[in-house]
């Protein structure tokens, strides 16, 4: 399995600022990959580390099979704020870009331009913020990249033009068959396109996998009050709640968990992921419980 990205030890730190710590990963090419995180986890820290805009404090990286490159034409990177030049038109930016780029694809820019009805003549500055955002898209599609990245690509879109993002998005990936990495707060979105997950948080990777492999192996469990340390070898409390008699928990168990003391039922992707985001506050209650 060839990989798209690999990260060893990854740090990046601004200042005194750790934005991202230790980080491995060994992203495999070909996938529709979410990047999900809470405010400040460093996403966009991470995504600007594998394109080649940050050089990392410490740990190394291969993006392709190679040292990250800026501007490199194999990938396409749409930034948060998603930059165009606010006084180029649509038409302008077209000419870049098929300047810029070896593989530039005309057509499908052009195309793509047309049918989201935006007038190449228009400056990209009198652009809304959505039409903006598809604009980006399609600079970073026309170039063909083996590797696209993008930060909160649908967060200025209406939930309709959402869709059709998400949408043109996965005809792209299925036709040329490009790695994507995408970050959102919209996990619901992400369960529809992706099917590789990070869920980083507090700038640490906490969970990493094939959604389908993450699915089978993740339970809710509810049951009598239980200690979390005591639910039994190979599984791992994710999330745990408690009243004075109930246990309500997220677990990760490759096993199968048929103990009849338990009622034991599948996951969506969204309650997965928010278990391994609310893990940092759990541990801090936890403490709390044991200082009273
Ligand atoms: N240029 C910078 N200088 C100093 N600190 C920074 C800088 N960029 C990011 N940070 C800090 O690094 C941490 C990670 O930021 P990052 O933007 O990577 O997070 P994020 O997960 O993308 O957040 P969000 O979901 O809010 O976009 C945050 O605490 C942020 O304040």
């Amino acid at each position: 399995m060839t990989s798209a990205v690999v990260t060893q030890k990854l740090t990046k730190k601004y200042g005194r600022k750790t934005a991202l710590s230790d980080c491995s990963l060994d992203i495999p090419a070909g996938h529709v990959v979410g990047l999900v995180g809470p405010n400040g986890a460093g996403k966009s820290t991470l995504l600007q580390l594998v394109c080649g805009q940050l050089n990392p404090t410490a740990g190394s990286l291969t993006v392709l099979g190679a040292p990250p490159v800026t501007g490199s034409p194999r990938i396409g990177f749409v930034a948060q704020d998603t930059p165009v030049y606010g006084s180029l038109s649509i038409e302008d930016h077209l000419s870049f870009g098929k300047h810029l780029n070896p593989a530039w694809d005309d057509d499908l820019a052009r195309e793509r331009i047309e049918r989201l009805d935006l007038d190449p003549k228009q400056k990209a500055g009198k652009l809304s913020g959505g039409q903006r955002a598809q604009v980006a898209l399609t600079l970073a599609i026309a170039k063909r990249p083996e590797l696209l990245l993008l930060d909160e690509p649908v967060a200025a879109l209406d939930p309709l033009a959402r869709r059709e993002f998400l949408q043109g998005l996965m005809e792209y990936v299925a036709e040329s068959g490009t790695s994507v990495v995408m970050s959102s707060h919209l996990v619901a979105d992400l369960e529809r396109v992706c099917d590789y997950m990070i869920v980083l948080v507090k700038s640490k990777v906490r969970v990493t996998g094939e959604v389908e492999e993450l699915l089978a192996t993740h339970h809710h469990v509810t049951g009598a009050r239980v200690d979390p340390e005591n639910l039994g070898p190979g599984r791992t409390v994710i999330q745990a709640r408690h009243t004075d008699v109930q246990s309500s928990l997220v677990v990760r168990s490759s096993a199968p968990i048929d103990d009849p003391a338990f009622s034991v039922a599948g996951i969506d992707l969204e309650d997965l992921v928010l278990a391994y985001m609310s893990e940092a506050a759990n541990g801090r209650d936890r403490v709390l419980e044991k200082q009273r």
